[in-house]
C-alpha cells in the first residue's frame, strides 16, 4: 500500500477484524469524562517522556513539509533559474531532511512505545494485586478465562489508546495544520481546492474500510469455528465420540458448511478491496491533475510559479492519511473508554476479605475453634442480580420469588466448639455446606452473619497471613503448581531443607513414590507435569501441611474408594497429620468417623445433630442413612 494511504482505515489482515471490534465496542459507550480523566492519570508519572513526544511530533510535522518547500525553490530558484549551485544546496538539504525526519520518526515510535509498555505494566500490575486481595468466591463465579482476557487483553488494548488516540491525534493535527499554514501561505485558491478533493477520498475509503473490517470480523468468527470443529473433532475424546456415534458423515456436512461461507466471505473481502483501490488510484490522480489543471491556469498567467504546484501535489498526498485518522478519533476514543471502563469495573470491586489488625505469635495460638451463629450465603452473580432487577421492571413476582429463594442460605446459624487437639468429622448429604463451612475458618470468605473464633479472637480481628500461616488446608484434589515437587514443597515452608522434606513425605507415606519418579524431588509435576494419582495428590498435601506445621487442619477427604493398601497408608499419614493439630475433616472414610472426637452430621446448610458414632447410630436417622449408603460398604470390606 501506498505510504500516504496508510493510516486510512482500510484494515487488513487480523488487524481489521480488531478495528472491527473496537468499533462495535464503541458503539454502546458513550464519552465518559470520569473514566478519561481516571485513565489519563496512568500517564502522569510519563508526563517529561510525554512532553518531549509531542516536540517530537511537531518536529516531524514540520519536517513533512519541508520537501515541498525545498521542491519548490529548486525548480523555483534553481532549474528555471540555471542555477546548479542552488540546485546542489537544496537537494542536499532535501536529503538531510529525509534522514533527519526518519531519526525523529524512531525517536518518536520509541519513546510513544515506552510509555505505552510502561501504563500498560502498571496497569498489570495494579489488576494482578488487587485480584490476590478477593476472596475465592470471586474466582469461584468467573470464568478463568474471562478475567485472564482483562489483565492480558484488554491491558493490551491499552497499546492502541497511546499509538491511535493520543499520538494519532496530536500527529494528525500537527500534520495537518504545519501542511495548511505552508498551503494558505503559497496560495490560497490553491489551498482550498486541496481541501475539496480531500473529502472526496477520505469518505469512501472510510466506508470502504469499514465493510472491510465487518467482513475481516466475521471471517474471523467463522475461523474460530472451523478451528473449534477441527480441534474437537481431531482431538481424541472427539475422534472417540465421532466414531461411536456414528457421526461422521454428519460431522463432514457441517464442516463443509463452514468451509463454503469462508470462501464466499474471502472472496468477498477481495473484491471489497479492489473496488477500493480502483477508487483510491482514481482519485490520486484527479487530485493533482485538479491541481495541475488551475495551478498550470495561474502559472500561464504569471500569479503562481511553476515550483508552487509541484510542492502543493506532493503536500496533498499529506492530507488524506491524518484526516482520516481524525474521522476515527471518535471510534478510538469510545472504544479506549469501554476497554478502561472494564478494567476499573475490575479494580474497582472490593475485596470481600479485609485484613485485621493483630499478628499473633505462633506460640501464643492453642488452637481451639469456636462458631458461633454462623450463617453464610453466597452472593448473587451479576446474572441473577440483573435477573431480579429486569422482574422487578416487569413486576413478575413469581419469578423474582423462584430466583430469590434458589438464594438461600448455605449456611445457618451454625454453632459448636473445637477444642485444640481435637478432631471433628463433618457428614451430610451432598450440597450440606460442608466445604463452605471449611472455608470459613481460613477466611476464603466471610460468614453473611455470626462469628468464628479462634482462641478467643474474632478471626476477623487476625491479620489474614497470622491466621493463615495456622492453618493447613489438604482439598479432595490437591492443586500443585507446574513446577518441581522440591518447590511445590517449598512454597508451604520457604527455608525447609530437602532433608526436612524427606521427613514430611516419609510421614505423609509419600516419599517412595516421589523417589521412583524420574528425577526425584526434582521432577516437574502439577498442571501439565508428571500426572500423580488422586491418593498420591493427596499425600503429597498432606506433606505439605506438615512442613508448614499448624495448629489447625482442614482436609476434605477423597470421595473415590481404596485399595487396603493405599487405604492403610492414607490412613496411616493421617494419624500423624492429625496428631495434636484441630481438624475439622469432611468425611468420607469409615475410619476418620470412627477416630474423630465428635461428628456433626449437616444437612441443607443447618448442623442437625452431634455425638460420637454411636451416640449417633442409635439417634439420628439422617446418620443412620449415611452410615449406611457411604461407611457400610467400607465396614464389610475391612
Ligand atoms: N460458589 C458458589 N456460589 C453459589 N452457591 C454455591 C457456591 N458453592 C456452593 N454453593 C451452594 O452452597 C450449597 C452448599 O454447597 P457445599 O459445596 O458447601 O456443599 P457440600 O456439603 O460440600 O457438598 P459436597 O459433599 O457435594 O461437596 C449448595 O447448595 C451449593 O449449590
Amino acid at each position: 500500500m501506498h505510504a500516504e494511504f496508510r493510516g486510512l482505515g482500510l484494515g487488513g489482515g487480523g488487524h481489521g477484524a480488531d478495528r472491527w471490534k473496537m468499533r462495535e465496542l464503541a458503539k454502546q459507550e458513550h464519552f465518559d469524562w470520569k473514566i478519561l480523566s481516571r485513565a489519563l492519570r496512568a500517564f502522569l508519572p510519563y508526563w517529561p517522556l510525554s512532553i518531549v513526544v509531542i516536540f517530537v511530533i511537531l518536529a516531524t510535522s514540520i519536517g513533512g513539509v519541508l520537501p515541498a518547500s525545498l521542491t519548490q525553490r529548486i525548480i523555483d530558484l534553481g532549474i528555471l533559474k540555471g542555477n546548479l549551485k542552488v540546485v546542489m544546496e537544496y537537494t542536499v538539504a532535501l536529503v538531510l531532511t529525509a534522514v533527519v525526519t526518519g531519526l525523529l520518526g524512531v525517536v518518536q515510535t520509541w519513546l510513544s512505545n515506552l510509555i505505552a509498555q510502561n501504563v500498560m505494566a502498571d496497569y498489570r500490575m495494579d489488576l494482578f494485586r488487587h485480584l490476590q486481595l478477593q476472596s475465592v468466591h470471586f474466582f469461584a463465579s468467573r470464568q478463568a478465562g474471562e478475567l485472564v482476557s482483562r489483565v492480558t487483553n484488554d491491558v493490551t488494548a491499552i497499546q492502541n489508546v497511546v499509538t491511535n488516540t493520543l499520538v494519532g491525534f496530536v500527529s494528525s493535527a500537527l500534520t495537518i495544520a504545519s501542511t495548511l499554514v505552508f498551503m494558505f501561505s503559497m496560495n490560497w485558491q490553491l489551498a482550498i481546492l486541496s481541501l475539496i478533493v480531500v473529502p472526496a477520498f477520505v469518505i469512501p475509503t472510510q466506508r470502504v474500510g469499514m465493510t472491510r473490517q465487518k467482513l475481516q470480523g466475521e471471517i474471523q468468527q467463522w475461523l474460530a469455528k472451523l478451528t473449534v470443529q477441527l480441534s474437537e473433532t481431531l482431538g481424541v475424546s472427539g475422534a472417540l465420540l465421532i466414531r461411536i456415534l456414528n457421526r461422521q458423515e454428519a460431522e463432514e456436512k457441517q464442516f463443509a458448511e463452514t468451509n463454503h461461507v469462508l470462501r464466499d466471505l474471502q472472496v468477498r473481502q477481495s473484491l471489497v478491496g479492489r473496488w477500493l483501490f480502483m477508487w483510491i488510484n482514481m482519485f490520486s490522480a484527479i487530485g493533482p491533475a485538479a491541481l495541475w489543471g488551475y495551478g498550470g491556469w495561474l502559472v500561464i498567467h504569471h500569479r503562481l510559479q511553476l515550483g508552487a504546484i509541484v510542492a502543493f501535489t506532493t503536500l496533498l498526498g499529506r492530507l488524506y492519511g491524518p484526516f482520516s485518522q481524525l474521522a476515527q478519533i471518535h471510534v478510538n476514543l469510545l472504544s479506549s473508554i469501554a476497554l478502561f471502563r472494564r478494567i476499573f469495573s475490575l479494580l474497582d470491586q472490593a475485596p470481600e476479605v479485609v485484613d485485621g489488625p493483630l499478628t499473633i505469635p505462633a506460640d501464643a495460638i492453642e488452637g481451639n475453634l469456636t462458631l458461633q451463629a454462623v450463617s453464610y450465603r453466597y452472593p448473587l452473580r451479576e446474572k441473577q442480580l440483573s435477573a431480579i432487577s429486569v422482574k422487578e421492571d416487569v413486576n413478575d413476582s413469581h419469578e423474582e420469588d423462584s430466583l430469590t429463594q434458589s438464594h438461600q442460605f448455605a449456611l445457618q446459624d451454625i454453632a459448636f466448639h473445637v477444642k485444640s487437639g481435637e478432631t471433628v468429622a463433618l457428614v451430610g448429604p451432598s450440597g450440606a455446606g460442608k466445604t463452605t463451612l471449611l472455608q470459613l475458618i481460613p477466611r476464603f470468605m466471610d460468614p453473611t452473619e455470626g462469628t468464628v473464633y479462634l482462641d478467643e479472637w474474632n478471626i476477623r480481628e487476625l491479620k489474614l497471613q497470622s491466621l493463615r500461616a495456622q492453618i493447613g488446608l489438604v482439598p479432595q484434589d490437591p492443586f500443585f503448581f507446574h513446577d518441581t515437587v522440591f518447590h511445590n514443597l517449598k512454597m508451604a515452608k520457604e527455608e525447609a531443607t530437602l532433608e526436612e522434606m524427606r521427613r514430611a513425605c516419609r510421614a505423609a507415606q509419600i516419599l517412595d513414590t516421589i523417589e521412583q519418579l524420574p528425577d526425584g524431588f526434582h521432577t516437574v509435576v502439577g498442571e501439565r507435569g508428571y500426572r500423580l494419582s488422586g491418593g498420591e495428590r493427596q499425600r503429597l498435601a498432606i506433606a505439605r501441611v506438615l512442613l508448614q506445621e499448624p495448629k489447625i487442619v482442614l482436609l476434605d477427604e477423597a470421595t473415590s474408594a481404596l485399595d487396603s493398601i493405599t487405604e492403610r497408608k492414607i490412613q496411616e499419614a493421617l494419624s500423624v497429620l492429625l496428631a495434636g493439630r484441630t481438624a475439622i475433616v469432611i468425611a468420607h472414610r469409615l475410619s476418620t468417623i470412627l477416630n474423630a472426637d465428635h461428628i456433626i452430621v449437616m444437612n441443607q446448610g443447618k448442623v442437625v445433630a452431634m455425638g460420637t458414632h454411636q451416640e449417633l447410630l442409635q439417634e439420628n436417622s439422617l446418620y443412620q442413612n449415611l452410615y449406611r449408603t457411604q461407611f457400610q460398604e467400607q465396614w464389610q470390606a475391612t
